[in-house]
């Protein structure tokens, strides 16, 4: 049986993005140069950040988005939840699931309102927009109001800021509810405190470092 996440049009919009994301080391540099040396990054407001970076796609790998769609397939999650929507290439492949699961919706937050708009219209082209909610906005505020329990929560957005996110969030995950957090091993120092809450006995979940690409952590809530 065909699957979406093979479609035409979906795969049209990831190799495209792919391909554009290959572009981010340089962005990235003409990014600092915009920042300037008399300037630090404290300088700017996150929204101000996230609007200078814009351009920088920071997707998931392609592996990633695989078994993105492979445990939202699995798992059959009737709301996800996922911070840091960027130009939507997880989004896609969580609503791909979506579509082939013949069920769920998708939340999703984005600080810059110029990539929010961008995913927006990558959704659209792949025929994804109806499962996806892009809510523009920090997270902190974005997050607070959900239609029901979480049953697959993706951690993508700034790394320092899963676990306070994840305790915002905690009331509203569902019992067996999946938490992906993605970069562990590139942000090792940032998603250390993370890390240690879900790995820590008693804190009700079970996790697992997986070695794909930049690291990732599957947790499970209990
Ligand atoms: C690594 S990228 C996300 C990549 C995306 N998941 C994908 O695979 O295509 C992280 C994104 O999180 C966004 N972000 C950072 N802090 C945020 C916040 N507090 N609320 C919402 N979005 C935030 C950034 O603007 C950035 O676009």
């Amino acid at each position: 049986m065909p699957i979406f996440l093979q479609d035409e049009a979906v795969s049209a919009v990831l190799d495209r993005s792919f391909a554009a994301a290959e572009n981010d080391a340089i962005t990235l540099d003409a990014f600092r140069s915009t920042v300037g040396p008399d300037r630090t990054i404290g300088d700017f407001t996150a929204v101000e950040l996230a609007e200078l970076a814009a351009d920088v796609y920071m997707p998931v790998s392609r592996e990633v988005g695989t078994l993105l769609y492979l445990l939202a397939r699995a798992n059959r999650p009737a709301l996800t939840v996922e911070f840091g929507t960027s130009y939507g290439i997880s989004a896609i492949h969580l609503a791909a699931a979506a579509r082939d699961n013949g069920a769920g919706r998708i939340i999703t937050t984005e600080l810059s309102a110029t990539k929010a708009k961008a995913a927006a219209g990558n959704l659209a082209e792949a025929g994804l927009d109806a499962f996806v909610e892009i809510r523009t906005g920090d997270a902190f505020e974005t997050l607070r109001e959900l239609p029901g329990p979480i049953d697959l929560l993706l951690l993508d957005g700034w790394n320092q800021l899963y676990l306070p996110l994840l305790r915002l969030l905690e009331p509203r995950l569902a019992p067996g509810a999946l938490i992906v957090a993605d970069d562990v091993t590139l942000f090792p120092a940032e998603t250390r405190d993370y890390l240690d809450y879900v790995h820590t006995p008693g804190n009700g979940y079970t996790g697992v470092e997986i070695p794909l690409d930049d690291g990732l952590d599957l947790a499970l809530r209990h």
